[in-house]
């Protein structure tokens, strides 16, 4: 059995290239674009979503049918059509210029391969079944989903910003990490979700007095 490292890949400003315009093409490059590349999209045809991204000028749209050289200056390559034999042909030539891959119909052949995600804010909880059933990994996304609510975003946002102060402040490492605990603890994101708009001057009025010399 195949085995996959996760990773968090930085994609912001790279050219990335979809092949096919089709809805997963469509899928992917969302996802693509959410993440701050540069998609250049090769398909004589697309979806109305993909066409109006085109029209916007939020992806590039060379309008027709796949050749070699569209791999130029891409380090990411998603092979996105309904014909097999192209999207082998792509995997090939996404080999030869060492680009990451992946193939939408064919497990095997992909470099990576897409997990089903659910974002909140900085908060990203991905869920990938190694390519054996992509439905039982969107099940498992959306009960996650219910699970992590809006109130994490906050919560997460808070959180980077005590952490700055915290790491600035206090310079035992014991004494930073126990901070940085409670404040990730269930009251804390109770408070988030009960009361947005004041948890954010409570916690420093919290961290005030914790970081206050007599305490
Ligand atoms: C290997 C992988 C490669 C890759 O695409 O990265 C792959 C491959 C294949 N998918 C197929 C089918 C479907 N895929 C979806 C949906 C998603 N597929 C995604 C990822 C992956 N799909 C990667 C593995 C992920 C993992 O390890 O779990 C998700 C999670 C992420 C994303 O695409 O963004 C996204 C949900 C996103 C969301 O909801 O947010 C649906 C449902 C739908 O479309 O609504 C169906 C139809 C139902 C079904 O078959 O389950 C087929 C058979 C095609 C056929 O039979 O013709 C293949 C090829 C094969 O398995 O041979
Ligand atoms: N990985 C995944 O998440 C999923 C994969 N699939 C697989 O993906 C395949 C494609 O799915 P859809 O997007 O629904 O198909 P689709 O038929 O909607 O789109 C195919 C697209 O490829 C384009 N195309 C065909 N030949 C081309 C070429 N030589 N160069 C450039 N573009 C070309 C077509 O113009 C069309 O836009 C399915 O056949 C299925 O096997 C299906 C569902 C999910």
């Amino acid at each position: 059995m195949k085995k996959y490292y996760p990773m968090m890949v930085d994609i912001n400003g790279l050219r990335c290239l979809v092949v096919g315009g089709g809805k997963v093409a469509e899928r992917k490059t969302r996802g693509l674009l959410d993440a701050g590349a540069l998609v250049t999209v090769v398909s004589p045809k697309l979806t109305p979503q993909l066409a109006q991204w085109a029209d916007t000028g939020e992806i590039v749209w060379r309008r027709r049918l796949y050749r070699r050289e569209d791999h130029e200056g891409c380090r990411l390559v998603i092979a996105a059509t309904d014909q097999a034999e192209v999207n082998v042909q792509i995997r090939h030539e996404a080999d030869a210029r060492g680009q990451w891959v992946n193939v939408i119909d064919h497990p095997e052949l992909c470099t990576f391969t897409v997990p089903a995600t659910v974002t909140r804010g900085k908060l990203c909880i991905a869920v990938s079944t190694g390519g054996a059933s992509p439905s039982l990994a969107q099940m498992i996304r959306d009960q996650l989903a219910s699970m992590y609510g809006e109130e994490y975003e906050l919560h997460l946002e808070l959180l980077q910003e005590m952490r700055g102060i915290i790491q600035q402040r206090v310079p035992v490492p014991k004494e930073r990490y126990r901070l940085v605990k409670e404040l990730a603890g269930e009251e804390w994101l109770e408070e988030c979700r009960a009361n947005p708009e004041k948890v954010r001057s409570k916690m420093y009025q919290w961290l005030d007095h914790a970081l206050s010399p007599q305490t």
